[in-house]
């Protein structure tokens, strides 16, 4: 409102300018009786006038500014909101960067739609309006004869917006390829390194860039183009307005004082027109930012809550898989071109318009990329029960499916076929918040944020006392290293905590799982062998983690396998074997020949240290 109401005041200026040199002109200049005391009024006027315009271009341009960076703030953070509440699903298939780029460089091209910039375009408007209204008041034949120009703007803008709008398209999808590729290569900077890739890897971004450059410069080359056509229309429509109006001046049909206000209106009309040209490529581009935030608000999330989803109070941890399959379905980027030609990965192609010519601006979608789905069955009719309390170890070849499975239970993904119960009931019904809360999980690669390691200890549950954060860092054995530090608990870790090692990490991770206190415990044990130490460490925290929860494990420690209450031995996605060791080993299948193995492949230090896969 208030811009709208400093838009309006700014006009005053601009509207009464040629009025007022059209007064000056006629009644001062021209010696009309009361000149002097005329001139006075006129400069009086003007002097206020410019003093008001200071005052409200200042206020405004103050006002445009925060609504642009609130309103921005607003859709990051809504944007962020939404992303968080999409599935496993929505991540498989894009990258860290290319997620980065939707919320970071199209929410910021976006605010150029409230700069000062756009927001002058639609005041401009306006202006044309006011400006076209005195035009007549001053001579209507003369201003007949200005606007013939207005259609010819109109159509050169509807045909050629078109075809910049999807340039800046081109732009947009090329940057998000390569914000992909580059967070995807900082975060493995090390392999990059490692294998020398640097020199490959800089002409792989040069040859990004400059098809990123070339995107950009044809919407730049486009812009130029209605920019120097509206120039050129323009500097028409004065000329013939001189010419047609100098001769009005020179047979008496109107005054020097109006022609020349009628001039400087003219200018009002021809000038917005130009400077929109000028900032359309700017427009466009944030209307494509645009539409591909709400690309994104337009994914529904594939996991979601009940309509009445029910609390869970007191969980016991009871859980059931009954005949529970699952298909991945990944989206992925078509790798053929139109003619079946190989396309570069890294390169995103221009997107053209249909070759027409429009009438009226057309409505154009942006075509989503071309993409296939690939389907990969992961999971088949697997039912089992894991009693509360019990510790159930996941067994089997790597790809069987273990991590799968057990990604249903936190409703990471939801399972195609069949259903997961938790004390007896469909998992779908529970509120998604009040499960997880039940529920913690302790990966092999284990990710700690940036900040300190009280914090990360915290992370779930951070109205939790000092003590308790302390009793959870001793219980996983981490509290005597993290003492040991100048800083302690207030140590601040670098990003993905990688001033730890692997067996510190893990007993951090033990600590934040034991915070939660959680009913439902996934564990997926580390395959990288710890020293024999930090192996006895870890093995002891997560005894402490195990007790009095259901646990699920993919155990890669015969330790942990024999000691299950029940084994479950995946093989292809569907369950081989279940039962408890002995049970297994009786049975002469895949576990006992899983086991032989790793029996075989151990070293006499000690079966511990050794996985079995
Ligand atoms: N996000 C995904 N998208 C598509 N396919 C996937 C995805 N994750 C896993 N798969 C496929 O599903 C199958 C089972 O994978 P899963 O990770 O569950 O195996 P796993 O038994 O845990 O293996 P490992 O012991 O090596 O970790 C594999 O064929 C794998 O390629």
């Amino acid at each position: 409102m208030a811009i709208v109401a400093l838009g309006l005041l700014q006009f005053i200026v601009p509207l009464a300018s040629p009025w007022l040199t059209k007064i000056l002109i006629d009644d001062v200049l021209g010696q009309k009786p009361d000149s002097g005391w005329t001139l006075q009024r006129v400069v009086t006027t003007f002097a206020v006038l410019y003093g008001v315009s200071v005052i409200v271009s200042f206020a405004r341009n103050n006002v445009t500014s925060r609504l642009g960076s609130r309103m921005v703030a607003g859709i990051r953070r809504q944007l962020y909101e939404h992303i968080q509440k999409l599935s496993q699903r929505f991540y498989d298939s894009r990258q860290v960067g290319s997620i980065l780029s939707r919320v970071i460089n199209d929410v910021n091209g976006a605010q150029n739609l409230v700069g000062s910039n756009v927001i002058n375009v639609a005041f401009d408007m306006i202006m044309v309006i006011f400006a076209a209204c005195f035009l007549f008041s001053l001579n209507v034949k003369l201003a007949l004869l200005s606007l013939w120009i207005l259609p010819i703007y109109y159509l050169t803008f509807t045909n050629l917006n078109v075809r910049i709008r999807f340039a800046s398209r081109s732009v947009n999808r090329q940057m998000e390829r390569i914000s992909g590729v580059l967070v995807e290569r900082i975060s493995g900077m090390k392999i990059v390194q490692s294998f020398n890739r640097e020199q490959t890897e800089l002409q792989r971004f040069d040859r990004q860039s400059e098809q990123h450059i070339n995107h950009s410069l044809s919407a730049q080359l486009l812009s130029n183009t209605l920019g120097r056509i509206s120039q050129t229309v323009g500097y028409s429509g004065t000329l013939i307005t001189w010419a047609i109006g100098g001769a009005l001046v020179l047979q008496g049909e109107m005054t020097i004082g109006s022609l020349v206000a009628f001039n400087a209106y003219l200018g009002q009309l021809y000038g917005p027109i130009q400077r929109f040209a000028e900032v359309n490529v700017t427009i466009q581009n944030a209307m494509t930012n645009i539409e591909r935030i709400f690309e994104v608000f337009d994914i529904e999330p594939d996991v979601k809550n009940a309509e009445r989803p029910l609390p869970i109070k007191n969980c016991a941890g009871d859980i059931r898989f009954d005949n529970v399959s699952f298909t991945y379905e990944t989206e992925l980027p078509v790798s053929k071109g139109d003619k079946g030609a190989p396309v570069d990965p890294d390169i995103v192609e221009k997107m053209k318009p249909p070759k027409s010519f429009y009438w009226i601006p057309p409505k154009t979608k942006p075509d989503p990329p071309p993409t296939t789905i690939e389907t990969r069955v992961a999971l088949k009719r697997i039912s089992f029960h894991a009693k509360p309390g019990q510790v159930v170890a996941l067994v089997g070849p790597s790809g069987a499916g273990k991590s799968t499975l057990i990604n249903f239970i936190p409703r990471f993904y939801d399972v195609n076929e069949g259903a997961v119960y938790v004390d007896g009931r469909n998992i779908k019904e529970y509120d998604i918040y009040d499960l997880r809360k039940q529920i913690a999980v302790v990966l092999q690669d284990n990710i700690l944020f940036s900040g300190t390691v009280y914090d990360n200890i915290a992370y779930g549950r951070p109205e939790a006392t000092m003590e308790e954060v302390f009793e959870a860092a001793k219980a996983a054995n981490a509290h005597e290293f993290i003492t040991k530090w100048d800083k302690g608990y207030d140590t601040v870790l670098g990003e993905r905590g990688v001033r730890l090692s692997g067996g510190q990490k893990q007993r951090l991770a033990i600590a934040r799982a034991l915070l939660k206190d959680p009913r439902i415990l996934i564990l997926d044990e580390a395959t990288s062998a710890l020293d024999a130490e930090s192996e006895e460490l870890v093995t002891e925290a997560l005894n402490n983690l195990m007790k009095n929860r259901t646990t699920f494990v993919i155990a890669h420690r015969l330790a942990t396998v024999v000691r299950a209450d029940q084994i479950i031995v995946i093989d292809n996605g569907e369950i081989a074997e279940c039962g408890t060791h002995d049970e297994l080993m009786k049975r002469n299948g895949l576990y006992r020949e899983l086991y032989s193995k790793q029996l075989k492949a151990m070293r006499p230090k000690g079966m511990e240290q050794y996985m079995l896969r």
